[in-house]
C-alpha cells in the first residue's frame, strides 16, 4: 500500500530522511516511533507532498505519489496533524463536512443525503454528535483532537496518517479512539500510520512499528522490538524496562526516574515492626519490598510493606477470601493495597520466627503449620476440600536484591525445604498413605529489600539457595512439631 523507496528529504538544504525504505501492507497499523527531532513528522510531510522529495520515491497503491491530483490524493489518504488549521469559526458540524469534499459531486459540490449520513455515523463513533452545533473555538484540546479524526474519518481515506492522534486525550478517550482504529482497520482494511510518543499505546495497538533515530530507521519489527531494552535506552536515553501486559502477550515499557537510581541504605534489623496475637500477625516494613507470593492478597511479583497471615475458623468458607481479607485488614487499618496477605486456621501462638545471617546477608522467615491437610501432588487421589488445620504459611525476609529470576529461584529453594521437613517427619497424605508433598492450601511470601549488589540466582546450587533452605527448614521442622505437639494433646 505504502512504499518508500530509498527516501532523502527534509528542508531546503538539510536532509533530515537520510535513505529511508520501507513498506507498510494494506489494512497494516504502523507505528512511527522515536525521539524528538528524529524525523517522523518530516517523513509524514514528505508523504502527503508538503515537503520536496529530493531523493527516492513514495508510491502508493503501485503509483507514485507525484502522479496523484491533489483531489484522488484526498480520497486515498487523510492527514490528523498536530498543527490544528481550523481558524474560521466554523461549527463541529461544518469541520467535519470539509471532509466529505473530495467525494462531493458537480459543480455546486452540496452535501447529499449519503455524505450527511456519513457525517453523522463517524460523529456517533467519535462520541462527538451532541457537539455538532457548536463552533470548533468553544471545544476543549481532547474534543478538537475527535473532531479532526471524526473529519479524517469522514473523508472515507484508504490510508490515515495520524501524528499523535491521541495527544490531548484522557485515558478514557485515548483507548476509545484507538479502539475505534483498530475497529476500522480491521473492517474496512484501513491502512494507519500513526506517530506515537507513547510506546505503550503502540505496543497494544500497533501491528509493526518502526523506530527512528536521527533520520534512519534502525528498527522495523513486530512490537516485540519494544522489549530490547537496550536499544530503546541508547535511543531515548532513559533507564527502561520492558515487562510484559499482564493480560495481553505485549511488551510494556516502564520508566525508572533518575532520583530511585541513587543508593539510600537502610538497616534490615531496624526496618520492620511485628504486630501478633490470636487474630493476625502483621509484620510492617517502613520501606517497600520486592515480592513474590501466592498469597491471597498481593499475589505475583509486587512491592508491598504490610505482611499479614490472618486467623481464620477451620470450617472457613472461602468463597470470596481476597474481601474477607481486604475486610479484615480495613478492621486494622493495614492498606490492603500495600500488603501481602494469607490465612490460616492454625492457632497463631504457634508461630515460629527465626533469623540467619548468610555472608552478612539478613534474613529473617516467620512460620506457621498445620499438616491436616497434607497432600502428597504427585499421588492420583482427588483433593478433598480442606476441612482440617492445615496450611504452612510462610513469610520470608531477605536483606538483598534479587533479579525475578532470583525471585523464582528462591520461591524454588523454600518450597523444596519445606517438602523436606514433610519427608523427614514422615507425614502422610490420608488418602494415599504416601509421603506429602505439602498441604492442600500453602502459601509463601518472599520479600527482598533489594539492597545492595544484585543476586541473580538463588536456587540450590548457590550459597543464597542454600541458607533459604536451611532457615525455612529449620522453622518449618519446628513449627510442624509445635503443632503436632498441640493436636497430641
Ligand atoms: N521548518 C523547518 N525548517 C528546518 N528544519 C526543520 C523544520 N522543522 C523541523 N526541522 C528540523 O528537522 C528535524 C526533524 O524534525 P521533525 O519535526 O521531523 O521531528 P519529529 O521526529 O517529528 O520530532 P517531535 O517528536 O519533536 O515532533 C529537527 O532537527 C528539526 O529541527
Amino acid at each position: 500500500m505504502i512504499k518508500i523507496e530509498n527516501l532523502v528529504g527534509g528542508y531546503k538544504n538539510t536532509p533530515i530522511i537520510k535513505g529511508m525504505d520501507l513498506e507498510i501492507e494494506q489494512g497494516e497499523f504502523f507505528a512511527l516511533l522515536g525521539p524528538n527531532g528524529s524525523g517522523k513528522t518530516t517523513l509524514f510531510k514528505l508523504i502527503t507532498g508538503q515537503l520536496p522529495i529530493r531523493e527516492g520515491k513514495i508510491i502508493l497503491s503501485g503509483k507514485e505519489i507525484s502522479s496523484y491530483s491533489k483531489l484522488e490524493k484526498a480520497k486515498k489518504v487523510s492527514v490528523l496533524t498536530q498543527e490544528i488549521q481550523v481558524s474560521f469559526d466554523y461549527t463541529v458540524e461544518e469541520i467535519i463536512s470539509l471532509g466529505r469534499y473530495p467525494h462531493q459531486k458537480g459543480m455546486l459540490k452540496q452535501l447529499s443525503i449519503a455524505d450527511q449520513k456519513m457525517m453523522s455515523d463517524v460523529m456517533e463513533k467519535t462520541k462527538i454528535s451532541h457537539y455538532r452545533y457548536t463552533p470548533f473555538r468553544m471545544i476543549s484540546g481532547g474534543e478538537k483532537q475527535r473532531v479532526l479524526l471524526a473529519k479524517a474519518l469522514a473523508q472515507e481515506p484508504e490510508i490515515l496518517l495520524l501524528d499523535e492522534p491521541t495527544n490531548h486525550l484522557d485515558i478514557n478517550h485515548t483507548f476509545q479512539i484507538l479502539d475505534l482504529l483498530k475497529e476500522q482497520q480491521q473492517e474496512t482494511g484501513l491502512t494507519v500510520l500513526a506517530i506515537l510518543h507513547d510506546l505503550n499505546i503502540a505496543s497494544l495497538y500497533a501491528d509493526r512499528i518502526g523506530l527512528l533515530e536521527k533520520g534512519k530507521l534502525l528498527e522495523v519489527g513486530g512490537v516485540d522490538v519494544l522489549r530490547k531494552e537496550e536499544q530503546l535506552k541508547k535511543v531515548y536515553e532513559v533507564e527502561v524496562k520492558s515487562q510484559s501486559h499482564p493480560v495481553v502477550p505485549k511488551p510494556q515499557i516502564l520508566m525508572t526516574p533518575g532520583h530511585v537510581i541513587t543508593d539510600n541504605p537502610f538497616d534490615f534489623n531496624k526496618s520492620y515492626k511485628i504486630v501478633k496475637n490470636s487474630t493476625y500477625i502483621h509484620v510492617q516494613f517502613f520501606q517497600a519490598l520486592r515480592t513474590i507470593s501466592n498469597g491471597v492478597i498481593g499475589e505475583g511479583i509486587q512491592w508491598a510493606k504490610h505482611f499479614c497471615n490472618f486467623h481464620v475458623d477451620k470450617h472457613y468458607d472461602c468463597s470470596n477470601p481476597k474481601k474477607d481479607l481486604q475486610e479484615k485488614m480495613n478492621t486494622y487499618d493495614i492498606p490492603y493495597e500495600q500488603a501481602v496477605g494469607m490465612m490460616t486456621a492454625v492457632n497463631l501462638e504457634d508461630m515460629v520466627m527465626e533469623t540467619k545471617e548468610i555472608e552478612g546477608i539478613p534474613m529473617m522467615v516467620i512460620v506457621t503449620a498445620g499438616i491436616g491437610n497434607a497432600v502428597d501432588i504427585t499421588n492420583e487421589y482427588a483433593v478433598h476440600p480442606s476441612s482440617q488445620i492445615g496450611t504452612i504459611n510462610t513469610m520470608l525476609f531477605i536483606d538483598a536484591h534479587f533479579t525475578d529470576g532470583a525471585l523464582v529461584n528462591g520461591y524454588m529453594s523454600a518450597t523444596e525445604a519445606k517438602v523436606k521437613v514433610l519427608q523427614d517427619l514422615q507425614i502422610k497424605d490420608p488418602e494415599s498413605d504416601t509421603i506429602a508433598t505439602g498441604t492442600s492450601t500453602d502459601a509463601l511470601l518472599l520479600g527482598l529489600t533489594q539492597q545492595g549488589e544484585v543476586t541473580p540466582y538463588a536456587g540450590s546450587g548457590t550459597v543464597m539457595g542454600k541458607g533459604i533452605g536451611q532457615l525455612v527448614y529449620h522453622a518449618t521442622m519446628k513449627a510442624v512439631k509445635k503443632y503436632l505437639k498441640r493436636v497430641q494433646r
